[in-house]
């Protein structure tokens, strides 16, 4: 099934959602799809953002194409055509629409992406934060997999790749979504959507996925460790979390509250060490937790590109010793941790 053109998310917001809303009904979970319905009716009908027109109307200025794919299993997430002499997919006829239609999705903030040849940079090397994580992660073959604050949707599509039978990412992001659609449009049959909704408006006690992930959210949680048990209330007996965030180096019991914001970002609350992380985690009633990457952020991971011409990384740094942030904290250092939900 393809999807409407010229998309109009008021209207068709049902078309785009109708395989995952069927899936969920027949998977036991049609008390979840009714309640999604009114969320998504809110989103797009009741009270939609206000750039939403401008961003669908850019989105509507993609070229149409009726065989093109996703290849998820590449570090720039690529749309191609399904045969690569279509004369109306070679990158030369379609470049001025495309990347036009692209450019009014700026910023583009996580990828890397590539439709039919044309190189989406991002900010962030996502790719190479999925370097890191998909190394130690239970075989994603045939498993559910929830991405929590999954922002473009970039690594829903390596989880997809990796083997996942379904990928549900959430994100408020509505810019978010259509960047994720812009390559969806493309391969519409692909078991990959994103709900642009937030991690509390998840139902209570789902036990519905066997992986979740949480990468770049826990320090925006004002109560980390109520994040860790709805985490876990999204898995199943035996599931799977995948828990990647800011950590400091330290002991376990030292955690840094910055006084406000942290690498400028508002909103940072709780930044762990990574063994004090393991003790949340632990707490939070999970087994078998193992830190598998502890890494610093590096200014060639975030950066500014000709895709995102704000500020970025650098530009948090303090100039004369990039080994803090601009406020005078450690520079970002990342962990991943994985653990399982007992059976
Ligand atoms: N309440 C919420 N519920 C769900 N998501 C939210 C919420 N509030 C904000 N977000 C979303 O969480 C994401 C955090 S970014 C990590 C992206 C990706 N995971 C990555 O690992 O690159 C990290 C960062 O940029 O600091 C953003 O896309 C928000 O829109």
């Amino acid at each position: 099934m393809t999807l409407p053109h010229p998309l109009d998310l008021s209207r068709h917001w049902r078309d785009l959602y109708d395989p995952l809303l069927t899936h969920l009904c027949e998977t036991g979970n049609a008390a979840w799809a009714g309640q999604l319905q009114n969320q998504l009716l809110q989103r797009f009908v009741s009270h939609p953002h206000g750039d939403l027109e401008r961003w669908q109307n850019a989105y509507n200025g993609l070229p149409v194409s009726a065989a093109a794919k996703v290849l998820p299993n590449r570090s720039a997430v690529a749309v191609t055509a399904n045969e690569p002499d279509q004369p109306d997919m070679r990158l030369g006829s379609l470049q001025p629409e495309l990347e036009h239609a692209l450019r009014g999705l700026m910023p583009w903030r996580k990828g890397p992406f590539e439709f039919f040849g044309l190189s989406v940079d991002t900010e962030w090397r996502s790719d190479w934060k999925w370097d890191r994580v998909a190394p130690h992660l239970s075989d994603l073959t045939g498993r559910t997999v929830l991405d929590v604050g999954c922002g473009s949707g970039y690594h829903c599509w390596r989880m997809w790749g990796a083997g996942a039978s379904r990928v549900i990412g959430i994100d408020p992001g509505l810019l978010f979504l259509m960047q994720f659609l812009s390559l969806k449009r493309y391969d519409n049959a692909a078991p990959v959507d994103l709900l642009p909704i937030r991690v509390e408006d998840l139902p209570p006690d789902m036990a519905y996925f066997d992986t979740v992930f949480s990468m770049g959210i826990l320090y925006h949680r004002r109560s980390p460790i109520d994040h860790l048990l709805d985490l876990k209330a999204t898995l199943k007996p035996g599931g799977e979390v995948v828990l990647e965030t800011l950590v400091i180096a330290g002991n376990e019991g030292e955690v840094l509250m910055p006084e406000d914001r942290y690498a400028m970002m508002r909103n940072v609350w709780f930044i762990p060490s990574s063994r004090s992380l393991k003790r949340w985690l632990a707490r939070a009633g999970f087994v078998d937790i193992r830190v598998v990457d502890e890494s610093l952020t590096s200014t060639e991971e975030q950066r500014a590109t000709d895709w995102m011409q704000f500020q970025s990384l650098s530009d948090f740094l303090d100039p004369s010793d990039p080994s803090k942030t601009a406020e005078g904290y450690p520079a970002p250092l990342r962990a991943t941790l994985i653990a399982r939900k007992p059976r």
